[in-house]
Formats: structure tokens, C-alpha cells, sequence
């Protein structure tokens, strides 16, 4: 539906037959939408625009129509400190004041009820009518009768003409008991003629806007005087003269006529002022006896009032604040799914717009797939979304998950939807992620940069900046194509920023790595849980890449052909697989399946193959051999153990095998040489039994240094 004529309906819905069926927060966010479709595209607002329209006509009500002399207007909404202050930089503007002249607000809480326009002629109430389409409303004299707060005689001397205009509502107490009473009678009803009672089936109010709206809206003046309305004023209309200069003046006026004002209505004197008062109202609002959505600023001084005038439908002096929603309610349109970029499959909920905290929300994080069993929602559900502070909005809840969905459209875990790639989840773990890697959009640059980075090829002058820029131009499909940028040298020198030498430079970093360390290039590659260290003891076991795919080959063939047996129990199958993994890689020590499962995933699919080949066509490491130096500890097998304080366990290890040492993970009889730092326990116990040379942290860093 066009999204004016959504809003028309649920215009009606909510101010001709006081029954809404969306949420205000709900409706607040197509209003918005709306209001931005008109600015992005001004030349096709419409006459009939919902931005141009004030509540809804009262053709069709059954009571008479009264117009009004003066239109009754809305107001215009903000919904952050931020819009507030452009509300008034834009007034400062329009009425052309010096950047320190004073202007003056009056602040107050916006209550919600509906609109009242009450005319005295010599002080009587000789007419009430509600605001309708703003142009002509619905004679309720009769029915305001009945409303104390509403005198039928002003005190004191009052114009000739003066219409006051403010807000009938309904305390919440009392909209309690109301709707508490419906249900009484309702019931009482059906016990009089001998009917079964569906307490579902009573109409009852769904707030206590609608419920006051709803009592003064009565054909039938008697059933008002039953409701327990209330009233106060916020402004006027027509008025033969106004008693005052400023706004608080005739509020103040108003109020000594006997007719109450809010409490909360005060005068300020600064902007600051005015954000302060919406504070203290917003501490105040869950324990006032009346349901406010927000807080009422007005320009106090009239004559600005005068001048600044009217837009569309609201007054240019006046703003209503709404308080943030911090949840509220909506409907789950689709359940997307989204890769991020470490291809890690995370799906997203597609709401229908709505406000909460101040902002429109359309989208939610779900998560993973548990959040979504957790919550039981599908497409079409009814939800609440909350977003406090900063803080991304959640899905809290799903009101409908009792309802049958049979249809709906559930996502798919089992490929990426960035390119199609089998998307796989490791044993015990909710997350799911895309096996495309290398070719998967999605992670692409981010793959690049990790290719790039120091750990890896280290290649300097590539940084991101770099790497998203050349990206974004299709010089970077894939990392072979670092090492063809030589052949886009003058496309690189024609961008901002690039000079001779800087492109030089590049270029001559990128052949720097035309032999690149084959360690660094498996680790670069970004497979999961091959990290610097666990490629090092590949590379070490296999001496050249290509034998390290013929074994993450060869583990994918063990693999398939021998799956977990029947009756096999998880854990004796995964000392299978680890063993299997040991051997056929020739890692020994932390390596196990894992590693050897992602490696196989790896190179079993077709296009991380092609990214291989494609990048060995373009450089070529040497023969792996770890490089040794002439050291004390050369030959020797070095247990790490306890807290060490100055560098990770993987770095020293590193550092072992660079001094032509084996680090290994136990001490036995085969070793030479035990490092201990604070903490240690049954190794150093062990290794002084059997006599092992023990030394600290500091010892080892000595020996370290000395090698050079
Ligand atoms: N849920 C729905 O389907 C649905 C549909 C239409 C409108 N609505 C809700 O109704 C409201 C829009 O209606 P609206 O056009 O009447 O605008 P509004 O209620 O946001 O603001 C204008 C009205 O605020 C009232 N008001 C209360 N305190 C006031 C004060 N201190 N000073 C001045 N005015 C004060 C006035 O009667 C004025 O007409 C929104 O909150 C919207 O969410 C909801
Ligand atoms: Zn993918």
C-alpha cells in the first residue's frame, strides 16, 4: 500500500474511530519515512500528504460539525536533544537574532488525551468541540458538561470572545477502573440472559488516550457523564483580545479563570533550560497519575509567535519532544542473512519501521541460529524491539509465536548469500560460517589486508586505505592480483595522492615478495585456525606448499571414506581423526583435526583452488627451512612452562626454533632444558627429578640476545 494512503488509514483508525491498530511508535516511523520521501522528492508532495493534514475529518462522525474560526493545529515532533536544538537555531534564524540575544520558552508536558477548543462568548461556555480535520470538528458541549475541570463560567472578567484550547484525557487510575468496569458489566450482561461469557469478546480500551477520546466522542452526552474525564489547557484560538504578551502571561491568565493548567508548565529562559525540565519530566513521567509522551516548548513572546507563524499543519513557535520509546512493537517482515567479514553467517531481522529510542529501526541482529529457536520467530511475527541508550537495538520478544506459521520463508544456514559457497558450522559451535574465503565478496578485503599485513607477506605501502581504494576500482579481485599491479602503474599515478615515487615505492615492496617466506604465505591465506605458528610447523613438515595440499588432500579423502562408525562414541572418533591428522601432516604436538579439517575444507572447494594456483602463478617461495643460528641451545630439545611475562608462548617457541632448538610441550628425559616462569607447577617438579637444567624468563632472553 502507498505508504500516504497506510498512513491515511491509520489516521482514522486512530482519531475517527479511536481504535489503533498499530502502536504510535509504529505509526511516529511511517510518518517519518513519509517526511523524508518529501524532502528527497519536494515536487511530488501532494496536496493531501499526510504532512499536510491534521488528525482526521469528522464527516463521518455522528455528531455536528462546528468549524473552527481558528485552525487547530498539531505540532511538529523531535525526537533527540539534537533536533531540538535545530528547532531553535531555525527559529533564531527565521526571526533573524543576534547569536546572544535572549529568547525565552515556555516548557511543559505534553499530555495525551485529544484536543478541545472551548468557546466563551462574555466568559460562558456557549460551545466545545473537538479538533477533527483541524478545519471542522465535533460539537461535544453537551458532553463536556459533565467535566468538572471544565466551567461553565469563567471567574472574573473575561473577553468578549475567547476560546481556549487544551487536552481532555483520562487519568490512568481511572481508565483502569473503566476498562476494569466494562468487563463487569459485560459479564453481568451475559449472566442476565443466560449467555457464556468470552472475556476476550469486551471492547475495552486499549489506552487512556483512546478511552477518553472514546467517552467525549459519545452520541449519547449521558455515557460521557459516566467517564471520568479531566481537562486542561494549553493554548487558545480565536480570542477578541489576548490578555498578555507572552505565552506563561496567558496560561497564567487561563488558569486564574478556573480552568487548570499542567503542573508542570514553566517559563525558561535558555535552550538549556527548556532540555534541563524535559529531564526532570522524564524522571517524573512513570509516577504522574496521567499518561505524557513527551514535553511541549513554545516561544514565549508573542509577537515572535506572530511572526514566525504557521508550515503546513503545525505552528512554527512549537515543538513537541516525544520521549523515546525505548521498546516497542512491530512486525519481523524477513529473516535475512548477512556475512560479515570473516564470513561468519549472522542473521538479520527486516522490521516494519519503528521508532524506539528516538530512532527508526528496520533492522535487528538475530544473532545466530539458537537466537532464533530461543525466540521462535518467524517472518510475520509480532515483536519487541528495544534499544536502550547506544546500545544496537535487540528483538526481546515474540508476541505471536503460538501462531501457526507453516509458510513462512525461514533462512538458509547451508550457503553464504554472498556466493554460494557451503557454509559450515565446526562441532559445538552456533556459528556458521561461509567456506568461500578468497572468493566470497564479503570478506574479500578484508582477507587482502590480513594477506598484506605484517605477520603475513608484510607488504609495505599497501595499507587498508589502500586496499579498499583499488578494491573499489577492481584492481584487487583476489591476492595474486597484488603482485600484477605493476601492470597498472600509470592508473595508480592517475589517482589523488599518488606520486612517482610513491608508486615506485609500492611496486618495488610488492617484488620484494616475489619469494616470499612459504609460512607467511600459507598463513596469509587466512584459514581458519592456521595461525603463524601452526603454519610454521606445516611448513616445516612439508618443506613446499604444494605438499602441504596434497596432505590437506589427502586427510579430506581419510575423512570422507571413514566417517564416524556406528556406535562409535564422539570422543574415541575424534582421537581417531586427531592421530590421522598427526600423521598425515607430520605435525606432532597441538595439532589435530581441527586444523586439519579447515585445511581440508580449504582446498576442497574448487574456487579457493583456482586463488592457490592463481597466486603460485605469481610468486614462488623457497624451499622451507627454518632458519638457524648457531646457538647454546642448538640441537636441544626447550620445554616452556608457568606464566611467561615478556612474550607469548608461541613467540618463544618461535624463538626456540629460530636458535636451532625443538620446543616441545612436555618434559621428558629427551629434554635438555626447562624454562620456567612464575606458577610453574608438576614440569618444573618433573624436570628437577630428572636433573634438567632449569632457567627463568630473564635467562632465556639472555640467551636469546646473545644469538643475536
Ligand atoms: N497508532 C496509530 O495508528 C496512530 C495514528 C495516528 C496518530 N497517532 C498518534 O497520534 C499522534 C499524532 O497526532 P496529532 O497530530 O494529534 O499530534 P500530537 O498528538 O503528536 O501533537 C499535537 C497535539 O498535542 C496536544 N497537546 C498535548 N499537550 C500539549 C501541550 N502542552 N501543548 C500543546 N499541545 C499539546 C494537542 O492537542 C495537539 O493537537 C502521534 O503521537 C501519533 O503517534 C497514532
Ligand atoms: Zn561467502
Amino acid at each position: 500500500m502507498r505508504l500516504a494512503k497506510q498512513i491515511a488509514k491509520h489516521d482514522r483508525l486512530y482519531h475517527a474511530e479511536d481504535a489503533p491498530e498499530i502502536s504510535d511508535p509504529e505509526y511516529d516511523a511511517l510518518v517519518r519515512r513519509n517526511a523524508e520521501l518529501e524532502a528527497a522528492f519536494p515536487h511530488l508532495v501532494r496536496e493531501d500528504s499526510p504532512s499536510r493534514k491534521v488528525g482526521h475529518t469528522a464527516s463521518a462522525s455522528p455528531l455536528s460539525k462546528v468549524r473552527h474560526e481558528v485552525r487547530m493545529m498539531s505540532l511538529d515532533n523531535a525526537f533527540n536533544a539534537e533536533e531540538v536544538e535545530e528547532w531553535i537555531a531555525r527559529v533564531r534564524r527565521f526571526l533573524s537574532l543576534a547569536e546572544d540575544a535572549p529568547v525565552a520558552f515556555t516548557a511543559e508536558d505534553k499530555i495525551d488525551g485529544l484536543s478541545c477548543s472551548l468557546r466563551y462568548e462574555q466568559g460562558a461556555l456557549v460551545r466545545a468541540a473537538t479538533r477533527g480535520d483541524g478545519q471542522v470538528g465535533e460539537d461535544v458541549t453537551p458532553n463536556v458538561a459533565h467535566i468538572a475541570d471544565i466551567p461553565q463560567q469563567l471567574a472574573g472578567d473575561a473577553p468578549e470572545v475567547f476560546e481556549i484550547r487544551g487536552e481532555v484525557y483520562m487519568a490512568r487510575a481511572d481508565f483502569e477502573a473503566l476498562n476494569a468496569r466494562l468487563m463487569d458489566d459485560a459479564r453481568a450482561a451475559a449472566q442476565e440472559k443466560g449467555e457464556d461469557f468470552d472475556p476476550a469478546k469486551v471492547r475495552q480500551f486499549a489506552n487512556p488516550r483512546n478511552a477518553a477520546a472514546g467517552s467525549l466522542r459519545q452520541k449519547d452526552a449521558s455515557v460521557t457523564a459516566q467517564r471520568p474525564l479531566k481537562f486542561w489547557a494549553h493554548g487558545w484560538g480565536a480570542a477578541s483580545n489576548v490578555p498578555g504578551a507572552t505565552q506563561a502571561e496567558v496560561v497564567r491568565r487561563i488558569e486564574r479563570w478556573g480552568v487548570p493548567v499542567s503542573p508542570l508548565f514553566a517559563r525558561f529562559d535558555s535552550a538549556s533550560d527548556i532540555l534541563a525540565h524535559y529531564e526532570t519530566i522524564a524522571t517524573q513521567r512513570a509516577t504522574l497519575p496521567y499518561e505524557i509522551d513527551g514535553v511541549v516548548y513554545k516561544v514565549d513572546r508573542l509577537d515572535y509567535q506572530q511572526r514566525l507563524g504557521f508550515v503546513a499543519k503545525a505552528p512554527r513557535w512549537a515543538l513537541a519532544h516525544k520521549f523515546p520509546a525505548e521498546r516497542a512493537e512491530t512486525t519481523l517482515e524477513s529473516i535475512d542473512i548477512q556475512v560479515g567479514r570473516t564470513g561468519k553467517l549472522t542473521p538479520v531481522g527486516r522490521l516494519a519501521p519503528v521508532l524506539v529510542g528516538g530512532v527508526t529501526v528496520t533492522n535487528v541482529t538475530l544473532h545466530n541460529r539458537d537466537e532464533i529457536a530461543r525466540l521462535g520467530v518467524r517472518p510475520g511475527d509480532r515483536v519487541v524491539v528495544q534499544r536502550a541508550g547506544d546500545v544496537i537495538p535487540q528483538l526481546v520478544d515474540n508476541l505471536t509465536r503460538d501462531e501457526p506459521r507453516p509458510d513462512a520463508k525461514m533462512p538458509d544456514f547451508s550457503r553464504c548469500p554472498e556466493c554460494g559457497s557451503e557454509a559450515v558450522a565446526e562441532e559445538g559451535e552456533v556459528d556458521v560460517r561461509c567456506t568461500g574465503g578468497l572468493i566470497c565478496p564479503a570478506q574479500r578485503t578484508e582477507r587482502l589486508k590480513h594477506f598484506v599485513s605484517r605477520g603475513a607477506l608484510d607488504i609495505d605501502g599497501l595499507g587498508e586505505k589502500t586496499i579498499d581504494q583499488f578494491f573499489a576500482l577492481g584492481w584487487l579481485e583476489s591476492p595474486a592480483d597484488i603482485f600484477r599491479l605493476n601492470q597498472r602503474r600509470e592508473d595508480i599515478l592517475a589517482l589523488d595522492g599518488w606520486k612517482e615515487r610513491s608508486v615506485d615505492n609500492l611496486l618495488a615492496s610488492v617484488e620484494a615478495r616475489r619469494q616470499p617466506d612459504a609460512a607467511r604465505l600459507l598463513f596469509g591465506l587466512g584459514i581458519r585456525h592456521v595461525g603463524a605458528v601452526t603454519a610454521r610447523d606445516l611448513m616445516k613438515a612439508a618443506a613446499v606448499l604444494e605438499e602441504v595440499r596434497r596432505r590437506a588432500e589427502a586427510f579430506d579423502e581419510y575423512r570422507r571414506k571413514n566417517p564416524r562408525e556406528e556406535g562409535e562414541k564422539p570422543s574415541p572418533f575424534k582421537m581417531r581423526m586427531d592421530q590421522r591428522a598427526k600423521d598425515i601432516f607430520g605435525v606432532a604436538d597441538q595439532f589435530g583435526a581441527t586444523v586439519a579439517e579447515s585445511l581440508a575444507d580449504f582446498f576442497h572447494e574448487d574456487h579457493n583452488r583456482a586463488v592457490w594456483d592463481d597466486i603460485l602463478s605469481e610468486v614462488s617461495p623457497p624451499l622451507y627451512e627454518v632458519e638457524t643460528k648457531d646457538s647454546p641451545v642448538s640441537g636441544k630439545t626447550v620445554v616452556f612452562t608457568g606464566k611467561l611475562e615478556t612474550m607469548s608462548r608461541d613467540e618463544a617457541k618461535a624463538q626456540a626454533e629460530r636458535l636451532g632448538a625443538k620446543a616441545s610441550g612436555s618434559v621428558s628425559a629427551k629434554t635438555d632444558l626447562l624454562v620456567a616462569g612464575p606458577g610453574a607447577g608438576s614440569k618444573l617438579k618433573k624436570a628437577e627429578e630428572l636433573g634438567i637444567e632449569v632457567i627463568d624468563e630473564a635467562g632465556w632472553a639472555k640467551i636469546v640476545a646473545e644469538a643475536g
